[in-house]
């Protein structure tokens, strides 16, 4: 499914009308019946509604639901918070039908009225302002938005929010927090953004006859359970452990032996058919203790961490996760620089190796084979050289920077994960929950992604396939045994293999 912008909807809109000849009062009542529909879900008839209709389309759909609910039996009043002049258009024609369909429409006289009607209301649906919103809200919605914010009444709002904006980057604003969104189409970006992702609530996409093969090719996609169910890898009976790909997972130190041991052991049990750890001698003996099935190669190390290159051999994997736990002493740069330089297959940079990456961008740059960077907000700033809001503020948009600049694979991790291509498509992935947030989640997320990508020809699928199984996996183990408050980085490591049961073949 598609995310987009306010102008891409704009634009998609009017391929709708002026190409496919769809007339727009058709779009504008299959949205308010979509959404109608789906408030009917929610609320019964005993209920008291009330409609809020502002002066765009957006309040033209709120014609269209409050005429749909009132024909079912639901008890709406309705009411419009703008002057009569501002109402044009196809949200005009759809006043006309909702007056000739003898209801009663409301207008907002006093706002003390209009607060009363709300205390007096179970339900409140928010069609005053939907994409078209441009800066902060102004005089009355402001009053209301804010009255509303602080009722106990059942909000749901008609495509976003009133006030929120549909794009990223607008953070001078103030908007609705509403239980429910019904988006029309497709949903909006803002619904992946840090600041405005909490006031959409539970939010569902409502169909309304736009023809989706006139869209262009999508620049932005939510991968979902049927991307997942279409490009997931199968086993192959025949298959012997050659065939599933040979990592290396380089990192670890004295202090620091965990990481490197997670994320293994997490790529062996996301199907890696070989695991070989480069790690300093000093934090073997525990590392091998957490993952019998790797095999060994040392690297030099001084006071603990590791300092060295690896000399020989380097060519021989499929596949290369490189950084976690691996410290921040120079040493390791020229570690990193190695592996960048001499092996030929993918390599996926992680925690400390994103540190030392922001040394090493112009080496990436030049690389044949993939690169990926998985780094949470604060590993992506610092390698922007940005403030972490400003950063928040703009994911898709500097993920897509950095990703076409350096030529390098993005998976900007957080509660809506964005994983950009080279090429600039980007995916978003939103399984997982608090209980990820959490050491040790990241090295883990390595390892299923370095196993997914030596499993998968399409390194796009093998990044969204792997976020999905890691965020899977947790969400299955806090609805079976775990909190998301004990949850353990090891505990999503173990528990892969009942959520691969029911994806892999
Ligand atoms: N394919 C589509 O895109 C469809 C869109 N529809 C609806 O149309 C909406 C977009 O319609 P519009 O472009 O008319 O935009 P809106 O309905 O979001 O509203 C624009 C109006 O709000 C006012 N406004 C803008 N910023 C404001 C602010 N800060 N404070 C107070 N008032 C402000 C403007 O005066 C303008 O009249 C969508 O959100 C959706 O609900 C549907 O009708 C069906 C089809
Ligand atoms: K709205």
């Amino acid at each position: 499914m598609n995310i987009v912008t306010a102008k891409e909807m704009y634009v998609w809109d009017r391929q709708a009308m002026e190409e496919a000849g769809i007339d727009g009062k058709i779009l504008m009542e299959n949205a308010g019946r979509a959404v109608a529909q789906n408030v009917e879900k929610l609320v019964d008839k005993r209920q008291r509604i009330l409609v809020l209709i502002g002066a765009g389309n957006n309040g033209g759909d709120g014609f269209v639901i409050a005429r749909t609910l009132l024909n079912k039996g639901y008890t709406v009043r309705a009411v419009q918070v703008v002057p009569d002049e501002k109402i044009k258009g196809d949200a005009l024609a759809h006043k006309h039908m909702f007056l000739a369909s003898n209801y009663q429409l409301e207008h907002l006289e006093k706002l003390l009225d209009l607060f009363q009607s709300i205390d007096h209301s179970d339900v409140v649906i928010d069609s005053m302002l939907g994409i078209g919103v441009e800066g902060r809200l102004r005089s009355p919605i402001d009053q209301v938005v804010e009255y509303l914010n602080q009722s106990k009444c059942l909000k749901i709002a008609v495509d976003i929010p009133s006030g929120v904006p549909a794009d990223e980057g607008v953070t001078d604003f103030s908007g609705l927090k509403v239980d429910h969104t019904f988006t029309i189409a497709a949903p909006k970006i803002s619904m992946f953004i840090e600041k405005t992702a909490p006031y959409f609530g539970e939010w569902e996409v409502v169909e309304i006859g736009l023809p989706t093969a006139k869209l262009k090719k999508a620049k932005r996609k939510l991968w979902e359970k049927r991307d997942v169910a279409a490009t997931f890898p199968r086993r192959n009976a025949y298959a012997h452990k050659g065939v599933h790909g040979k990592a290396l997972f380089v990192g670890g130190s004295f202090s620091m032996p965990g990481s490197i041991a997670m994320a293994a052991r997490a790529g062996l049990r996301s199907g890696a058919g070989l695991a070989t750890v480069a790690t300093v001698e000093s934090a073997w003996p525990s590392v091998a203790a957490h993952i019998p099935e790797a095999t060994y190669t040392r690297v030099e190390e001084e006071a603990g961490s590791m300092v060295g290159v690896i000399d020989s051999g380097i060519e021989g994997y499929d596949a290369i996760a490189i950084g976690m736990g691996m410290g921040r002493k120079e040493g390791a740069e020229a570690m990193l620089r190695n592996v960048l330089e001499k092996s030929t297959c993918p390599v996926l940079i992680d925690a400390d190796g994103l540190y030392h990456a922001k040394q090493l961008l112009d080496e990436v740059s030049v690389r044949n084979a993939p690169v990926i960077l998985t780094p949470h907000p604060g590993e992506m700033a610092h390698l922007l050289g940005i403030k972490v809001p400003e950063l928040l503020a703009r994911p898709f948009e500097w993920s897509q920077r950095l990703a076409s600049e350096r030529g390098v694979y993005v998976v900007l991790k957080g509660p809506a994960t964005i994983i950009t291509t080279p090429e600039g498509t980007q995916y978003v992935e939103t399984s997982g929950n608090a209980g990820l947030a959490k050491g040790g989640s990241g090295d883990v997320l390595s390892g299923i992604l370095l196993a997914m990508i030596m499993q998968t020809s399409s390194v796009a699928d093998a990044l969204c396939n792997g976020c999905f199984l890691h965020g899977k996996t947790a969400e299955r183990l806090t609805e079976d045994s775990h909190s998301q408050v004990d949850l353990l980085a090891t505990d999503v490591v173990e528990g892969l293999s009942q959520t691969l049961r029911t994806f892999s073949g």
